[in-house]
């Protein structure tokens, strides 16, 4: 029977044929938490009678949305966790590596073929990898925890199919929020957007995470790049592939195919307050800006921090804006450091931060007031994602936020000189 990489994903995985539809209960190659939902998961372990993980070598724990401890009962759950890891023998990165799905990654915990869950909304990123990787909730991931396996409903899928090539200073952040626009927050609800073409083929590494990154933006349960030798070459030193030929049937089924051709894309912004609200950035340039947000699991790799220092230049920010740089890693931030442009930053005004989630979420510093505007990389926009519920935020790419943070107002990144 024809298949789509997911549908063959788990036929492997299960080692038995199965389809769109079909409820199964699935081994679990890999399981994330992190320092918010990752206490409830391990309440819900104990709540089943849990003692020991199923495998304490296929969790993965850290600390990244409120690090270093925020706050009294942040240290509290972190300490509690600290505690967790050590009596299951879970190897966890705690505060030192980063957002939890670049560090994820990065560290090779993720391979093409494999079924990943997380208690985090956004580990639909590993399908960059081309592995269905999706977000659960805590009752979920406790059982997932003490059984190392999960029930799942095998989506469906919608074909993305990119082709053409990006004009400069437009890229991957464009092109998803162009995708989102077009198939709405919950077009895409339970479904794994599959994203193909030659467009894809050629996207580096970055570039796919931060498509897949925002698949749940659309409702997604997945975000899944087929992996070629870009995925390869990004594997290569970090983890064994599997199965990098994975790849959907010529003839499986879509729950819908669409095409996309980015040879006349122009910078996207996403507008208050909901990611599929999105304009080109010419309908709104000059809008007036308080912060800028340059970070987060989607958009903080060294590739985005290049790619807004390139546009930087040797220009200052403006005095008129906060900008907070904050590296998606360690990794990350050390590539960064090394390339001096860390220093660019510096130079220009912009608050440099360790690697973590900062502002994104609204949940730690970096918070906007009541009437005030963020441009942010991140993938979230809705009211009060970043302080003030009468606060309004902007998504874009680091060349878009770059350009908007040395101006101080919306700009193209394509009229910078
Ligand atoms: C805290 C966590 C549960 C949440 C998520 O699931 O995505 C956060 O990471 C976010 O981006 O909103
Ligand atoms: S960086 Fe933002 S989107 Fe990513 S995990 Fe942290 S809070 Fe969630």
């Amino acid at each position: 029977m024809a298949g789509t990489i997911t549908e063959k994903i788990f036929s492997a995985r299960c080692g038995k044929e199965v389809a769109a539809g079909e409820v199964i209960m699935a081994p679990i190659s890999g399981a994330m938490i992190h320092d918010i939902t990752g206490p409830l998961a391990i309440e819900k372990f104990y709540e089943m009678g849990g003692k020991k993980v199923f495998d304490p070598a296929k969790i993965i724990m850290l600390f990244d949305h409120q690090v270093p401890a925020d706050s009294l009962n942040a240290a509290e759950i972190q300490k509690n966790m600290r505690i967790f890891a050590k009596e299951q023998g879970i190897h966890n990165y705690d505060i030192k590596e980063g957002v939890c799905h670049q560090v994820t990654l990065e560290k090779g915990r993720v391979c093409p073929g494999d079924i990943v869950i997380g208690s985090d909304s956004h580990t639909c990123m590993y399908g960059a990898v081309g592995a269905f990787a999706t977000g659960v909730g805590s009752t979920d991931m406790g059982f997932a925890l003490r059984y190392g396996c999960l029930y799942f409903r095998i989506p469906e899928s919608i074909r993305a199919d990119v082709t053409g090539k990006f004009q400069k200073r437009v890229g991957a952040k464009d092109l998803i929020l162009n995708i989102i626009k077009d198939i709405t927050v919950d077009g895409a609800t339970y479904k794994a957007v599959e994203f193909t073409g030659d467009t894809i083929g050629s996207l580096n590494m970055p570039g796919r995470m931060t498509c897949c990154n925002m698949a749940i933006e659309m409702g997604g349960k997945a975000g899944i790049v087929p992996p070629n030798r870009v995925t390869k070459e990004y594997l290569s030193g970090r983890c064994t592939c599997r199965d990098e030929s994975l790849v959907s049937d010529p003839d499986a089924v879509y729950a819908s195919w669409r095409n996309y051709d980015v040879s006349d894309l122009v910078p996207q912004v996403a507008v208050p307050h909901n990611v599929d609200q999105v304009v080109d950035v010419t309908d709104i340039a000059g809008t007036h800006v308080d912060q800028v947000f340059i970070g987060s699991c989607t958009n903080g790799r060294f590739e985005d921090l290049m790619e807004a220092a390139e546009v930087l230049g040797d220009k200052k920010f403006s005095d008129e804006v906060r900008v907070l740089v904050i590296p998606a890693s360690k990794a990350e931030y050390l590539k960064a450091l090394r390339a001096g442009i860390i220093e660019q930053f510096v130079e220009a005004g912009a608050l440099v931060e360790a690697p973590c989630c900062g502002p994104c979420m609204g949940g730690s510093f970096g918070l906007i007031a009541s009437g005030e505007v963020s441009f942010s990389t991140s993938n979230r926009n809705f009211k009060g994602r970043q302080g003030s519920a009468e606060g309004k935020v902007f998504l874009g790419s680091a060349a878009t936020a770059a350009a908007t943070a040395i101006y101080g107002e919306i700009t193209d990144p394509r009229e910078v000189r």
